[in-house]
């Protein structure tokens, strides 16, 4: 091990990351917070300064994917199609079986100039997390309870808002609702027997309500779905401490840009359609194992220096008065002061620990455990 990956396995830098992350998030959120008032008077206006507030926050998990563990994200796609991405709102939808895929998909964002912006219909529960959870309310993000008849709604409420939505953005869906877990496999393969549809070898059968509500209201809106597969390198697992102990993972990602005027209207129609998305995907899936390679040409979408500079700007700021007070903390040599001071950084450790459980499948929800009732 090298003196740098020594380092950065170190529980002090991880403990400084999480600082750094935690105090500048709040700040940030507080910020935004105090944009509100901008928003009876110049929407547009504030919709622009919380996407790059925004980008404060979800640009220092990409620094440390793309810069700290030195992670590499390659992007297979069509050469024809790149200079649209970015250029065009787009609804991706991704396999959901990593932990960090969220991070590579914001680092993705983020080399295509769309971070600020980038919206997800996202677990309800997740409304609640400090800092991501909140930042979310702010950039109108679309939240559900994975209850149809509550979110059919909703979702189509919040989705008509992003109509006038004054940034380029992309849409995230992971259709199979949940993360892939055997057993959750096991029980949506029953499902698809039943309903007389092929097998999937790697995903859970898709959801296909959520695509159908967001191309319903997002139609004359979005331009095209960003078909999207995700793999890692020598079957790995990636995990967020992984990552944050400096580990350099290898991300793989297949991009197809299919226009949204081939998507049949019909709900019905829709859902075949996407039945059909899921089959070939199985089969991208099945070629990464077998060959380690997506059947599209390799582009190339090189990290950028942004997301590094923000953090290290933040670090800066929240770092300086952390070692003043440290400092002021240690000559005053009160030890009720010290002693309270050790119990709130162990309760913000403890609360980056819970943070980061969210993000763990082996913490994954019981949803898709069992057959749903209206199937
Ligand atoms: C160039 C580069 C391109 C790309 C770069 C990549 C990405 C970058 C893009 C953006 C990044 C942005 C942000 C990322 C940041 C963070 C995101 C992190 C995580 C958040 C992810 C989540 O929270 S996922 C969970 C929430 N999302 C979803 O659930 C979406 C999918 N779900 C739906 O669409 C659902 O339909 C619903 C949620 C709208 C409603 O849920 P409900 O449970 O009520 O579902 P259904 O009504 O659909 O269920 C009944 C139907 O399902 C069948 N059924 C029953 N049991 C099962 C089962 N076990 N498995 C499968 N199917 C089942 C049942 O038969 C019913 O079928 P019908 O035919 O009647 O519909
Ligand atoms: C600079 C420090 C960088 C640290 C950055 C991230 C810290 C983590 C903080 C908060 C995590 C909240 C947002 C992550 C969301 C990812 C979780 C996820 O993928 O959700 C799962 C959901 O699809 C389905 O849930 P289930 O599988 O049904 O359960």
């Amino acid at each position: 091990m090298g003196l740098g990956e020594c380092l950065k396995s170190q529980v002090l830098c991880q403990v400084l990351i999480s600082y750094v992350f935690l105090a500048s998030g709040l700040l940030i959120n507080l910020l935004q917070l105090c944009t509100l008032p901008v928003w009876w008077l110049n929407k547009s206006l504030a919709r622009r300064i919380n996407c790059r507030l925004g980008y404060c926050i979800s640009s220092q998990s990409v620094a440390i994917l793309d810069w700290w563990s030195g992670t590499e994200c390659t992007l297979y796609t069509d050469p024809k199609m790149y200079p649209l991405y970015g250029n065009e709102n787009g609804i991706v939808v991704l396999n959901h079986q990593f932990e960090i895929d969220f991070m590579c998909g914001w680092s993705f964002c983020d080399r295509f100039g769309v971070l600020g912006s980038a919206k997800v219909l996202v677990k309800k529960e997740l409304a609640y997390v400090p800092v991501i959870g909140w930042m979310w309310y702010f950039l109108e993000i679309v939240f559900c309870k994975r209850k149809w008849e509550e979110d059919r709604i909703t979702v189509s409420q919040s989705l008509q808002k992003l109509r006038d939505y004054p940034e380029n953005f992309w849409f995230l869906l992971f259709c199979e609702g949940t993360r892939f877990t055997a057993k959750k496999h096991q029980i949506s393969m029953e499902v698809a027997e039943k309903k007389g549809l092929p097998k999937l070898k790697h995903h859970l059968l898709p959801r296909t309500k959520g695509f159908w509500v967001t191309i319903q209201n997002l139609r004359g809106t979005v331009a095209a779905v960003y078909d999207s597969t995700l793999n890692f390198r020598n079957n790995e697992s990636p995990s967020l401490s992984g990552i944050l102990s400096g580990k350099k993972y290898h991300a793989d990602l297949y991009v197809r840009r299919i226009p949204l005027e081939s998507i049949p209207e019909g709900e019905a129609e829709c859902a075949a359609w996407l039945h059909k998305l899921y089959q070939e995907k199985d089969g991208f899936q099945e070629q990464y194992i077998q060959t380690g390679r997506y059947p599209g040409p390799i582009v190339s979408a090189p990290r950028r220096l942004g997301p590094l500079i923000n953090w290290l700007c933040w670090s800066a700021l929240v770092l300086f008065p952390l070692g003043a007070f440290l400092v002021s903390l240690l000559s005053s040599g009160s030890t009720l002061t010290i002693l309270a001071s050790l119990a709130f950084c162990y309760g913000a450790s403890l609360l980056f620990r819970w943070m980061i459980g969210q993000t763990e499948i082996s913490r994954s929800s019981g949803y898709g455990n069992k057959v749903n009732s209206s199937s």
